[in-house]
């Protein structure tokens, strides 16, 4: 895995910084929504396409047994506060996708249980645990109002910011809700005490927080480890997450969700959290329908960055994210296409911490449209105008253990998965420049049972009929009619 989702600095910040109470940030109108569900500047689909023909339904998706956003219940009959409720309303949620349909009475059933849930990228993990979260919430008196009852901890401070947003808006009418971000700190910051219901952060923050005394944690009721995985496997964040826990109350209900288990993770997730209640994907589930898998050869290296430089007028269409493999290529593409008058953003996890807040943000609300970024924003991210991720090279583990050139499975999967979000259709394209690549790329398609299509880069008038018409109907399918 790369050590690139790991924090470079653990700090804490200003308080003014890092916590926000929901109705500091709440807008001066009702939120307006994307139709699918998401509240515009909080990742929803505002997208105003006008010139598609075809349309998919949301309604349509969640009333196929066979697709992972059918549910057959409502969110009222989950027996959710009417609060609550309001806020979803606000997101445009109308009804459960199939793994918060399942997940919410696991885990709001009481006592408390522990929960490790598996499911497809893009199907609604955060609102599964977020629901639970506030519904466990006592905010009767400032003193709890201002004690941590919820910890949720993500491997990247960019998710960590969206969970915080997704929280924002779900429980903005739970009154004296305080939210804190616990994510590395600019090397000029200041420290402060979370004094707030819930604490969404980075593991090795939180951990160095608690030790300084700056989260009192003897009041946390849950325990939110998001794309658990890979925070559980990877040598640093695993350690943290362990030590984040030994220092909680032992009573704490553990909640671990990710879109893939790998076995010897899956073991040790269950050692994590004892006796849990178990959502799982069978292998063949895992791959999301919506995404259309492709792969482009290219001669060498050189004729990726072409590749890539003639695709450009396509990138631009929707949004579109360009995974490599490292912080130094993604920087070097960045200028040479900045150079050539292109407008390209770049995001790894080699700057200071409020420059990626400022791209990420930018490429939020659209005004970055191309994004070239390392695995560090592999996993989570949630920006549903994403309708092309380029994989320049192939995601490749370099574990001790593991001899070169073999495929990381899980980020391919949660790479390709930053589009076709809920229910959305998107477009996937691998470079291939040797042969190492393109037997990773065959292990990869082999393992999932999916298929990569080989598109043809010596006719680019097919290669843009053929993006265009995928993305196109990604565009139609993007606006969802209820
Ligand atoms: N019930 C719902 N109705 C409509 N939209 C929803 C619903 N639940 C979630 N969404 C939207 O679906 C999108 C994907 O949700 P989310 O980011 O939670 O996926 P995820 O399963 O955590 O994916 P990943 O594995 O990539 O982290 C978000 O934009 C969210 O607002």
């Amino acid at each position: 895995m790369s050590s690139e989702a790991t924090e470079a600095t653990p700090g804490s910040g200003s308080l003014a910084d890092r916590i926000t109470k929901p109705e500091e940030s709440k807008p001066t109108d009702a939120p307006s929504t994307g139709e699918d569900g998401a509240p515009a500047g909080h990742n929803g689909s505002e997208l105003a396409e006008p010139d598609y023909t075809v349309e998919v339904k949301l309604s349509d998706l969640q009333a196929d047994p066979n697709n992972p956003l059918f549910s057959v219940k409502s969110f009222e009959d989950l027996g959710l506060d009417e609060r609550i409720l309001k806020g979803l309303a606000t997101m445009n949620f109308r009804k459960p996708s199939k793994v918060q349909e399942r997940a919410l009475p696991l885990l709001m059933s009481n006592p408390p249980k522990n929960l490790v849930g598996q499911s497809q990228s893009g199907t609604g993990k955060t609102a599964a645990f977020v629901l639970n979260v506030l519904s466990r919430l006592d905010l009767s008196t400032p003193e709890m109002q201002s004690s941590p009852q919820a910890l949720i901890l993500a491997p990247t401070r960019e998710l960590a910011r969206q969970i915080v947003g997704v929280i924002q808006i779900m429980g903005q009418f739970l009154d004296g809700l305080v939210i804190g971000t616990a994510v590395p700190a600019d090397s000029n910051a200041r420290t402060g005490k979370m004094d707030c219901s819930v604490v969404v952060g980075t593991p090795g923050t939180v951990q160095d927080m608690i030790k300084r005394r700056n989260l009192n944690p003897a009041q946390l009721k849950v325990l939110v480890l998001d794309e658990a995985d890979n925070m559980l496997d990877q040598q640093g964040l695993g350690d943290q997450c362990i030590r984040a826990k030994a220092m909680l109350p032992r009573n704490v209900q553990i909640v671990l969700f990710s879109a893939t288990f790998p076995a010897h993770v899956y073991r040790y997730a269950g050692k994590f959290a004892p006796n849990a209640n178990e959502i799982t994907l069978q292998h063949e589930e895992l791959t999301v329908e919506g995404i259309k898998q492709l792969y482009m050869d290219c001669d060498n290296e050189e004729q990726k960055y072409q590749n890539l430089v003639q695709l450009y007028g396509l990138l631009t269409v929707g949004s579109s994210i360009i995974f490599v493999r490292t912080r130094s290529s993604a920087i070097e593409i960045e200028r040479r296409m900045v150079a050539e008058g292109h407008t390209v953003a770049s995001l790894t996890g080699g700057v200071e911490g409020s420059q990626r807040d400022a791209v990420i943000d930018a490429f939020r609300n659209g005004d970055a449209k191309v994004l070239i970024t390392t695995n560090v924003l592999a996993r989570g991210i949630d920006v549903s105008t994403v309708s092309l991720v380029v994989n320049y090279d192939v995601p490749e583990e370099y574990a001790q253990n593991k001899p070169s050139g073999t495929p990381d499975y899980q980020t391919y999967l949660h790479r390709i998965g930053r589009t076709g979000r809920f229910g959305r259709i998107g477009v996937a394209i691998s470079f291939v420049a040797n042969r190492g690549e393109w037997e990773m790329l065959r292990k990869i398609q082999e393992h999932f049972g999916c298929n990569i299509e080989r598109i043809d880069t010596n006719d680019w008038d097919e290669v843009e009929e053929i993006i265009k018409k995928t993305i196109k109907s990604t565009r139609a399918q993007s606006t969802f009619k209820n």
